[in-house]
């Protein structure tokens, strides 16, 4: 019965237990039995589990029996990363209402505020819940002090849990059932439903997610999804679940629900459509969201140039699973072929690479990511660059376009020097300041280009770590840039390209020169190593030569010897690309991010 549904999504800072809760409920619920219950079920993409991160959103179908009553309980999870945002506010758009989860030895951080601004975008009921109280470091009513504080929720109903030992969730779902609104909908009205995720099964084709919103989906009946015009008949239905769906043959107003509908790709089923009865469709499209736009771009060859199709394979079948990864190919002179991808963030480029070389069994070099500039030609023309190396000739531009985030970071006050200093380093410009006991919550507008650099790793390490960071993208604004040049023995590397504001080229040319000085391994000849502007050189410096073959320390003697010496430097070259006569490595396509 419609009444008795409740959706819900958790929201949090990284690691303040989301997924630690969510496996707790599953359990507290019944859903599976000690011997199912792996550590972290709702985690189950590899890397997800290795680097303790989640990605995907998952959703999981529960029953719970409160006071005689049945009741289903639809548990959305998001992700935490700020890469990964656009899934949170599929997850929340979906939901009625999310438990704010703040962990009682943290206190609130930079994404716990993010989040709550998209739950409160999207009408939904908050239920403040503070997380791991069995340590002893807890301070619950400091931090619920604090989310009154710095959130302006009303906190006196709240929850004090552990997720770990399970203490308090029992009484958290009975406040889930109590506070969090059943869904409203017409069960009589055409089908209504909004598709908010889909990936690809090996075995079942096409699966879209959904949140009916009014009427039903039957099986047999035929669907129209209402942008894309795709009309399908529904070959089975499920409830989702980690590790056993259950199929049904209705999903109902207020559910959510896996629809199989049996086509070979995901091109008719987009994220954000709305899915409804083709004969008597409903009159009104859902909101959508905007689909997931990739903010950074970077090239990724393969080492072996052979190998090109098999990485055009591999990025389609990723990309089956993924719609935000977009990709193009493209040619470098210094890199032969390969494939121009986007991504929502440097998290996200990490983990794609990852699984190609990993599920596709690739060797790859990932050239240094950059974001996307709008460039107004003189002649008016505005073009898009994806790669610097695309940038039209200097006398061709009239403005060059960057984008910018606005950045929201909580900073414990003795750092707020340092990390003032950093911002303004990084082209920051102040929007707000406000104390938070002894914290400060700042609110900066940063080129984006400079957090893709290494911003993230500089706030922690400048903070000890106790910065907390989020941001969100906020438009394009004109930028006084010029592109940075290297030269490898004489010849312009083209995948080494950088876009830089003009004020800082000449110390972020020598210093980039410097790190790839160190990075290029010496050779049988002298190299040089030189940073340009169009044709005038800032920065240069030479990598010696080696002298001496390696196998001449083997003294002529033993075989073996040599021959590992010589598989040794095989397995050394591996990631390396030969350019011209110089063997570069990948390290050098990243050194851009350091300096
Ligand atoms: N002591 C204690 N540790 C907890 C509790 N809840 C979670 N943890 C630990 O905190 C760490 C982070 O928990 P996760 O559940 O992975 O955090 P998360 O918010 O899901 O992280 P992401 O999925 O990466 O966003 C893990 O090491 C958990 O074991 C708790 O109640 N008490």
């Amino acid at each position: 019965m419609q009444k008795n549904i409740r959706n819900f999504s958790i929201i949090a800072h990284i690691d303040h237990g989301k997924s630690t809760l969510a496996d707790r409920i599953i359990q507290e619920c019944g859903a599976v039995t000690d011997r199912e219950m792996s550590s972290q079920m709702m985690d189950t993409m590899d890397i997800e589990q290795e680097r303790g991160i989640t990605i995907k959103a998952q959703s999981v179908r529960l029953k719970y029996m409160k006071d005689g009553q049945e009741y289903v309980l639809n548990l959305i999870d998001t992700p935490g990363h700020v890469d990964f945002s656009y899934e949170v506010s599929r997850s929340l758009a979906s939901s009625e209402g999310a438990l704010l989860i703040v962990d009682s030895t943290q206190g609130v951080e930079a994404q716990t505020i993010a989040n709550v601004y998209i739950a409160l975008d999207n009408d939904l009921e908050l239920l403040p819940v503070v997380n791991k109280i069995d340590l002893p470091s807890a301070d619950p009513m400091r931090v619920l002090e604090e989310t009154e504080e710095a959130i302006g929720l009303d906190c006196t109903e709240h929850n004090l849990i552990s997720a770990k030992t399970g203490l308090g969730v029992k009484e958290l779902i009975d406040s889930i059932v109590d506070r969090i609104p059943a869904p409203t909908g017409d069960e009589n009205a055409p089908t209504k439903a909004l598709i908010y995720d889909s990936w690809f099964d090996n075995y079942l084709g096409a699966l879209a997610l959904v949140r009916v919103y009014d009427g039903s989906i039957k099986k047999g009946q035929v669907l129209k999804m209402m942008n894309t015009k795709v009309e399908h008949p529904v070959l089975d239905l499920m409830y989702p679940h980690p590790i056993k769906r259950e199929k049904t043959t209705e999903i109902k107003t207020g559910e959510i629900g896996i629809v199989v509908l049996g086509l070979k790709t995901l091109d008719g089923i987009a994220v954000g459509d709305t899915m409804t009865d083709a004969k008597n469709p409903t009159s009104e499209i859902i909101d959508g969201f905007e689909p997931a736009k990739p903010f950074v771009f970077a090239g990724i060859y393969p080492i072996e140039t052979d190998k090109f199709e098999d990485l055009r394979e591999a990025l389609i079948k990723l990309q089956l699973n993924d719609s935000s990864i977009s990709f193009e190919p493209e040619s470098s002179a210094a890199l032969g072929s390969g494939f121009r991808t986007g991504f929502l963030g440097m998290l996200h480029m990490e983990v794609i690479k990852e699984r190609l070389e990993r599920e596709f069994n690739l060797d790859l070099i990932a050239t240094a990511p950059t974001v996307v500039y709008e460039v107004e030609k003189t002649d008016g023309e505005r073009v898009i660059i994806q790669n610097p190396s695309e940038l039209p000739e200097p006398n061709y531009i009239q403005t060059i376009f960057e984008p910018y985030v606005k950045a929201t970071i909580l900073v414990p006050d003795e750092f707020l020097g340092n990390v003032i200093k950093l911002l303004n380093d990084k082209r920051g410009i102040q929007n707000k300041m406000d104390y938070l006991g002894k914290r400060v919550l700042l609110e900066y507008d940063i080129p984006m280009n400079e957090i893709v650099m290494d911003f993230y790793d500089k706030l922690k390490s400048t903070t000890k770590g106790y910065a907390s960071f989020d941001y969100e993208p906020v438009g394009f604004r004109p930028g006084n840039l010029k592109k940075l040049d290297v030269r490898v023995a004489g010849e312009v590397v083209d995948a080494l390209s950088i876009i830089v504001p003009e004020e800082k080229a000449v110390s972020r040319g020598r210093e980039f020169i410097k790190a790839l000085k160190e990075l290029i391994p010496r050779q049988l000849f002298e190299v040089s190593v030189q940073a340009s502007i169009g044709n005038t050189i800032i920065a240069r410096e030479t990598v010696k030569s080696m002298g001496k073959n390696v196998t001449a320390k083997c003294y002529g003697g033993d075989i073996t010897r040599k021959r590992k010496l010589l598989e040794k430097q095989k397995a050394g070259k591996k990631r390396m690309k030969a350019i011209g006569k110089v063997n570069v490595p990948q390290e050098a396509f990243m050194a851009v991010l350091k300096i």
